[in-house]
């Protein structure tokens, strides 16, 4: 069906199943001027929001509506995590263009409200306009921190580890196999697209690191090297990396030989990983490695004095300086 023969009003009432999904903190969602939210006491309030406009943060003939949902969430609570928080809320605003159907709309929502279930997330609002060409979803996101746990760019201190969880560049591994359409070739190749497509938001580390004493953290957006170089210039610090150490997949290796390239390149500038990347005194991260809390972690550097800048040592052990060259939307 086309947007036309349903109206925007019944659109939104199918938006708007399903969409709480605790109603403890919600006495006005979808439905009014504006919601009407509890805040938690003693918690710091966090918003943060972030934009996917097509052909330039999806193509719709490599992603499905379902994923696209997913990760259009998964990309703003990742920001919550990165702050220590836990995601509440989100407000969705979606430009439709006329070649999409209701029933796209209807995919794209549940892919949301998936992941929006799977971390106690409400949709407590949005937009639903028109869009004269392509698609453009944009999300707001809410949540809550302790204020002891509040995590910053700018907390790390020399002497600190650079540790990162999860494995980088699979994300910008799984994009180029995705665009060259070489996808299908090897059975290697579909969890990169998959950690493409459907990032997971690292939510509970988040919070746990937090806990433990990170002392500043960042998500994996736009790649390793400008996330670390956000953390070294806000918190006024230089920062050592060690190409060796950053944790690459099996899978990413295997693809990255298939197609000639390197994994490293991927990790460092590649994005869309959203995995994070934090800083912690070493006797707080034994503290963790005690704990066994199930993430995995990997030291990839250290915290040094600002003059030395942010650095690599490459698999030759030569130092090189670590351009911020990640993705930039005005340098593509
Ligand atoms: N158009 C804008 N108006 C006001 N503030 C903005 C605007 N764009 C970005 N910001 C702010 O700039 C800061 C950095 O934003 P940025 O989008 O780079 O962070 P991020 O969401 O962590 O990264 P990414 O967008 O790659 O996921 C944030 O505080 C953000 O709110
Ligand atoms: C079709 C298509 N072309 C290119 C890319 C790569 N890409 C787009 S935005 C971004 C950084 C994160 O976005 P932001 O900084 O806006 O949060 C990256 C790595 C993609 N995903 N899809
Ligand atoms: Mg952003
Ligand atoms: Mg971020
Ligand atoms: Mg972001």
């Amino acid at each position: 069906m086309d947007f036309k023969q349903l109206g925007e009003f019944a659109l939104i009432d199918l938006i708007k199943v399903d969409a709480i999904h605790n109603k403890d903190n919600v006495v006005i969602g979808i439905g009014d001027d504006a919601a009407a939210l509890i805040p938690a006491p003693h918690q710091l309030q966090l918003v943060t929001t972030d934009m996917l406009v097509e052909m330039v943060h999806f193509d719709l003939s490599t992603t499905s509506a379902w994923q696209l949902g997913y990760k259009s969430i998964a990309v703003n609570l990742s920001d919550i995590a990165a702050m220590g928080g836990k995601p509440t809320h989100v407000v969705i605003s979606i430009a439709l263009p006329s070649y999409l159907s209701v029933d796209f709309v209807v995919s794209l929502y549940e892919g949301m409200k998936e992941i929006c279930h799977e971390f106690g997330v409400n949709i407590v609002g949005g937009d639903t306009v028109a869009s004269p060409n392509g698609l453009v979803i944009n999300v707001t996101a809410m949540g809550e921190v302790d204020p002891k746990n509040l995590q910053r760019r700018s907390g790390a201190s020399v002497g600190d580890l650079v540790v990162v969880t999860g494995a980088l560049g699979d994300s910008g591994c799984g994009l180029e196999l995705l665009q060259q359409g070489t996808w299908t070739e090897h059975e290697f190749f579909q969890p990169l697209v998959l950690r493409h497509v459907t990032p997971r938001p690292q939510v509970a580390a988040g919070a746990m690191l937090a806990s433990f004493g990170s002392t500043s953290m960042n998500d994996i957006s736009d790649g390793l090297a400008s996330e670390v170089n956000e953390i070294a210039a806000a918190s006024q610090v230089g920062i050592r990396i060690y190409a060796k150490m950053i944790p690459l997949s099996a899978e990413v290796c295997a693809a990255a030989g298939a197609l000639g390239k390197d994994g490293l390149e991927y990790a460092l500038y590649g994005g869309e990983d959203y995995q994070l990347v934090f800083t912690i005194p070493s006797q707080q991260l034994s503290l963790i490695s005690q704990a066994d809390l199930g993430i995995k972690l990997t030291v990839i550097g250290e915290v040094i004095e600002q003059r030395h800048g942010v650095l690599l040592v490459d698999e030759e052990g030569v130092e090189l300086q670590l351009e911020p060259k990640g993705y930039d939307h005005f340098r593509q």
